[in-house]
This record gives structure tokens, C-alpha cells and sequence, in this order.
């Protein structure tokens, strides 16, 4: 670029060549090339810093490199971040984001990261960056069903000292609101794609306001003014300067408006991987007209600036003498590898790491949370209440009181297979619709350290469980009672139980694909697979005195053929069943039904092979093992 070091280095060799007496003009170029002039450029002293006594970044010859493609993303990157508002700029693909979370320490695993990294003049890790920073990504996310005021005061109860009360965390709460200018919009929910909320650039507000929640002294963001229109993304920019009045904030910007840029304090440009700038916003125009960029009248110093990196030395109008070059070739060490301490702030005080809050803490909020938005998915409560009610209905009136003759062998079987299948589908699909982007934002909450993987785990399970154990009993009330089942309390209490165990079951699936699938699609796509698999193989279609002993393994995997082994145990045990006179038999002569009785069907069928206690063990086991494992998926990887 003709604006890196090493291209004006060039040139300036080749015409300090052409008269090597000029030692005083070759003198900067020599340097340059002989790698001595970092050592004795200027310091990073003009940096513009309002923030008193600024948490300090500093990357010393950065490079990552992208694993698969060996291709590098940032070439050895060195500099000084501290104070103020910093803005980092450059073209798409230039390395932006790059820079910005290897500083967060935010890296894909497909990258591989070498230089130094110190943070007050010390190495750190994960640990001690979280609870001194704040991290806003490009895309914010959150829970649509809760209002502003709500989602920060959960965020607040989670991410907040402990021991700081209610009253207190309440007063932090206006305070941030009110720093971000959202006061007008505390009680307007965030909003969903069915349901609208606030705006885009108030959402970038709240996502802001979450981080400020910690008092943060150091704020990184992505593109904090994507997807905004000019007059937001300025009003959003005016509070961020005001906020690096207290706290170190660096943004990466692709081309911001002339008002924008003049708002930022310093700025590091990119191009290709590398610094083209780094040093006071302001001092960059200068810059790029000592180097033979000098910026035409009424354009943009942001635009100008992109311009200027993209092109060479020979594509600039303005002619430089030979002791341009050198003072050019000069600048460029001072502006793109300036002098810096690596162990700059190592005096200060070790910072105060934030207290976390307790796993129970956590849990307790985060119940809560899930209870409230669960409370307020109310189309989604009501659209699968009329499903479970006519469902129950129709199955009910289908098979409207089957009675205890012989034809109702027959209608028996498959009516307690049919409400076995349908328990748990509804709120299967609902786990497999919902659960990606939920997951999405907990896995932001959790890079943020706002609590652990288990508590939000537990308290999801917990949460939803209330509504996949409703639903179950709304409908064993009424298909139990139409269908005609054996009127008995026991036995109807049993039947409502094996329901909501198998609906249980069918949603710990569901978590389970959610959990391990990469996309809603794939999920979608393999959990109807997995259900119908367990359908085939519940019992019913292939009873297990007729499974092949090569599917026996099936059968013993889907949750199916317990809840309907169970089902068939409780209704056929002291079943009597009747028949009439032309239907009598004589066997071993003595006359009788030829079904006599609901055990006859369970010997037929070979259902009496397990008891109908180890049916409902081997299904808590299951729902506890398949949660356990979508846990597992939850809490290790990361899509
Ligand atoms: N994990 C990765 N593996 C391979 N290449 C990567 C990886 N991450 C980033 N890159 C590449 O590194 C380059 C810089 O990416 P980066 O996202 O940092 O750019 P950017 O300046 O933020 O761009 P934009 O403004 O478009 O977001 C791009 O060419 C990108 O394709």
C-alpha cells in the first residue's frame, strides 16, 4: 500500500540511492529498513486519552494466522491502547473484527494467535479481561419478551456484585439508562420478529447498557453502527464518546460520517492486516498529506482516509520532494510502529476483579427470568393448549367410550398407542423452534461471565418443564374419561402419569437434537427421524414377541415403548372383558370370550415382560440421561 512502511521505505531507497551524499535525507529510509527505527521513533505519548488513570492494551507483534488456509489476518501487529474513544477503520476484510477480539480475546478456534498481549503492562486471560470488560457484538441479541428495564435489571441481578441490594442495583439501572438515553423505553419490550419493539438503534443502546451495567473500564464493540441510519448511529457515537469519559472504548467502524469520525480520539486504520495508522484521529489527515494524500476539499476524512490506503504512491496527484519522502518515510514509523512500553500500567494496583455471583443466585434469576418469559410467549401457550384440546377431543370422540367387548380389543391398542405418540410432540417442535436462538444468547451471556452453563441449564429445564407437564394432564382429564379407560382412580392417575413422562421424554429429545445440531434446519430434519424411528420401534406396530432380535435394540432405545408398555400394563391388568353368546368358545373345554381378559392381550402381545414400575424408571432414567447428555452439548460446544 502506498501507504505502509515498507512502500515508502522503498521508494525512498531507490531515490536516496540516486544521491547517496544526502545522508541527512537517506537517514529515516535507512532506519526504516535496518529495522533501528522503532526503537528511537517517536513514543506513543500523543495519544489522546480524557480517561483518568485509562486500563492500557498493548500488542506487540501480533499475528494471527487462519489454521486451515495458513492465511495470515494480522501481520505483526504492534501498539498501544489507553483512554478515550478509539475507532478502528479500514476496509472490509482488512482485519477489524480480527484485531478487535484477539485483544478480547474472543478468537474462533480455527485461528492461531502469536505476540504479546498485555493488559496494564500484564499478561491476562479470559478470566480477568471479563470482569474488567464489556464486549458488544455487531448482531444483539436478547430476550424479546422482556422489557428494557427488565432485561437489564436481570442482567444487573446476575453480573452485579452480590452483596450489592436491591435499592442499589435499582439505582444502577437508571443510571445506565439514563446514560444510554433510553429512559423513555425502560417499559417497552425489546420485541420479537412477530411482535415489535424498540428500534434498531435503541437496541444498540441496551446492548451498550448491559455491559455499562459492570462499570467496565475498557468497551470493545463491532460495528456499534450497523444496520443504523445516519442521525442514530451519530447519537449512538456522542454517547459512546461520553462513555470513554470514564472508560477506555474501541469500536470498529467501517466508513464513518465526517461527524462520527470527528468524535473519535484516536484510531488505528488497517489495511490488509496491518497498520496503514494508529495515533490521534485527528493528526491522521495531516498524516496522509505529509505522505501525498492530502484530502480535497469538502470530502469526508473517513472516506479520504480509505481512499488513501487503497491507493499507490504513484496514483496520488500531489508530487512529494525527496525531503518529503524522508520526513513521510519518518511519520510512518512514529504513526504505524510507534515506540511503546510493553510493560506500560504494570504499576498500577492490580485491577479489582469483579465478584461473581452464586451458582444458586444465578439459578434463582435465572428461573425467574425463564418463568417470565415463558409467562409472556402467551400465543405460543394458547396456540398449544387448542392443539392438546383437540387432539383430546378428536382421539376422545374417535374412540368415544370403547366399552369391554370384544371389539374394543381391538380399538384399545391403538388408542393408548395414539395418545402415547401424540404426548410431547407439540412441545417437541416448540424445543426444536425456539432452543437455537435462545441458545445463541446464552452462549454470548456466558463469553460475558454472566453466569454458569449448569444454572441456565437447570433453570431452563426447570421453566419449561412446568408447560410439558400441564399439557399432559389436560389431556389424560379428558381422553381418559371420554375414551372410557377403566374407570379407576389409581389407574387413571398412573395413565396421567406415564402422559407426562412421555412427554418428558419426547422433549428431552428435542434438547437433546437442538443441542448437538448445528442449525435449526438440521434439527428439524433429524428429530421428526428420530421420532418416527421410535414410533416404528414403540411396541405397538411390532410387538416385542415379534421384534427381530436384530431391532431389539431399537425398541430398548425409544422412549415409546416404555410409556406404551406402561400404559397397556395399567389398563389390561383386571381388565374382564364380556362378548356376546355367539361369540362364546370352548377351550379345554371350558366356554369363554375369546379375549377373556386384558392380561391375555399382554401375554399375546408380550408386554408383561417388564413390570409397569420399571417402565416409568427406565423412563425417569431416560429423560434424566438425555438431558444430562444435551447439557453436554450445551455447556462444550460452541455453535
Ligand atoms: N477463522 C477464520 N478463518 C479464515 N479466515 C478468516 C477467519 N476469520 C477471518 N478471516 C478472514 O480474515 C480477514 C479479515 O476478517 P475480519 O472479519 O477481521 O475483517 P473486517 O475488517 O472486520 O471486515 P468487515 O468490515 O467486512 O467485517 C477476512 O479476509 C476474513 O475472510
Amino acid at each position: 500500500m502506498a501507504a505502509t512502511a515498507q512502500e515508502l521505505a522503498n521508494q525512498g531507497t531507490m531515490r536516496a540511492g540516486e544521491d547517496v551524499q544526502d545522508n541527512e535525507r537517506r537517514l529515516p529510509m535507512q532506519r526504516l529498513l535496518d529495522g533501528t527505527a522503532e526503537a528511537e521513533a517517536d513514543d506513543t505519548s500523543s495519544i489522546q486519552s480524557r480517561t483518568d488513570n485509562p486500563a492500557i492494551v498493548t500488542f506487540k507483534d501480533l499475528t494471527v494466522t487462519a489454521k486451515t488456509r495458513k492465511q495470515v489476518l494480522l501481520k505483526g501487529l504492534s501498539g498501544q491502547i489507553k483512554g478515550g474513544f478509539w475507532a478502528c477503520m479500514g476496509p472490509s476484510g482488512s482485519g477489524k473484527s480480527t484485531l478487535l477480539n484477539t485483544l478480547a480475546l474472543r478468537l474462533d478456534p480455527a485461528v492461531s494467535v502469536v505476540g504479546d498481549l498485555r493488559l496494564n503492562g500484564r499478561a491476562y486471560d479470559n478470566a480477568q479481561l471479563k470482569r474488567m470488560s464489556g464486549y458488544v457484538m455487531q448482531d444483539d441479541l436478547f430476550n424479546g419478551n422482556l422489557t428494557c428495564e427488565e432485561t437489564l435489571t436481570y442482567t444487573a441481578r446476575l453480573r452485579c456484585p452480590q452483596d450489592a441490594n436491591a435499592a442499589q442495583r435499582k439505582v444502577r439501572v437508571d443510571g445506565v439508562l439514563r446514560q444510554v438515553g433510553l429512559e423513555h423505553a425502560r417499559h417497552t419490550p425489546v420485541g420479537t420478529p412477530l411482535r415489535k419493539g424498540i428500534s434498531g438503534g435503541e437496541r444498540k443502546r441496551l446492548a451498550v447498557a448491559q455491559e455499562l451495567l459492570v462499570e467496565p473500564q475498557l468497551l470493545f464493540l463491532d460495528e456499534p453502527t450497523t444496520g443504523l441510519d445516519s442521525v442514530t448511529a451519530l447519537s449512538l457515537c456522542h454517547t459512546l464518546r461520553k462513555i470513554s469519559d470514564t472508560c477506555t472504548v474501541i469500536c470498529t467502524i467501517h466508513q464513518p460520517q465526517s461527524k462520527i469520525f470527528a468524535l473519535f480520539d484516536n484510531l488505528i486504520l488497517l489495511k490488509s492486516g496491518d497498520i496503514a495508522y494508529q495515533g490521534p484521529a485527528k493528526e491522521s489527515l495531516a498524516f496522509f498529506e505529509k505522505t501525498g494524500f492530502p484530502c480535497p476539499p469538502l470530502t469526508n476524512p473517513a472516506d479520504h482516509l480509505l481512499d488513501s490506503i487503497s491507493l499507490t504512491r504513484s496514483d496520488s496527484s500531489h508530487s512529494l520532494t525527496d525531503m518529503d519522502l524522508a520526513s513521510a518515510a519518518d511519520l510512518h514509523v512514529r504513526f504505524t510502529r510507534p515506540h511503546f512500553d510493553l510493560l506500560h500500567g504494570a504499576d498500577k494496583p492490580h485491577l479489582p476483579l469483579r465478584r461473581t455471583t452464586s451458582w444458586w443466585l444465578q439459578f434463582t434469576v435465572l428461573l425467574e427470568r425463564s418463568f417470565k418469559e415463558q409467562s409472556r410467549k402467551t400465543d405460543m401457550i394458547v396456540t398449544q393448549l387448542v392443539q392438546v384440546l383437540v387432539m383430546a377431543l378428536l382421539i376422545g370422540f374417535a374412540f368415544y367410550q370403547i366399552g369391554t367387548d370384544q371389539h374394543s380389543v381391538v380399538l384399545r391398542k391403538p388408542v393408548l398407542f395414539f395418545c402415547v405418540i401424540n404426548q410431547g410432540l407439540f412441545s417437541a417442535l416448540a424445543v426444536i423452534n425456539s432452543f437455537p436462538g435462545e441458545r445463541m444468547l446464552s452462549l454470548r451471556e456466558r463469553a460475558a461471565g454472566t453466569y454458569y452453563t449448569s444454572a441456565y441449564f437447570m433453570a431452563k429445564m426447570l421453566a419449561e418443564t412446568a408447560l410439558q407437564i400441564v399439557l399432559p394432564i389436560i389431556f389424560s382429564c379428558l381422553v381418559y374419561w371420554i375414551v372410557g379407560l377403566q374407570p379407576v382412580a389409581s389407574k387413571f392417575f398412573i395413565f396421567m402419569g406415564f402422559m407426562i413422562l412421555c412427554s418428558l421424554g419426547a422433549t428431552s429429545l428435542a434438547l437433546l437434537v437442538s443441542a448437538f445440531a448445528r442449525t435449526t434446519d438440521l434439527s428439524v430434519t433429524v428429530l421428526p427421524f428420530m421420532l418416527e424411528t421410535f414410533r416404528l420401534f414403540g411396541a405397538f406396530y411390532m410387538p416385542p414377541s415379534n421384534t427381530p432380535n436384530y431391532f431389539e435394540w431399537l425398541n430398548a432405545i425409544s422412549y415409546v415403548t416404555y410409556s406404551y408398555i406402561g400404559v397397556s400394563i395399567n389398563e389390561n391388568t383386571d381388565l374382564t372383558l364380556t362378548c356376546t353368546e355367539s361369540e362364546l368358545i370352548e377351550v379345554n373345554g371350558v366356554t369363554q370370550c375369546p379375549v377373556p381378559n386384558g392380561n391375555v392381550v399382554l401375554e399375546k402381545d408380550g408386554l408383561n415382560r417388564l413390570s409397569m414400575g420399571a417402565c416409568a424408571g427406565i423412563l425417569i432414567f431416560y429423560i434424566v440421561f438425555v438431558r444430562f447428555l444435551a447439557y453436554l452439548g450445551v455447556r462444550f460446544l460452541k455453535w
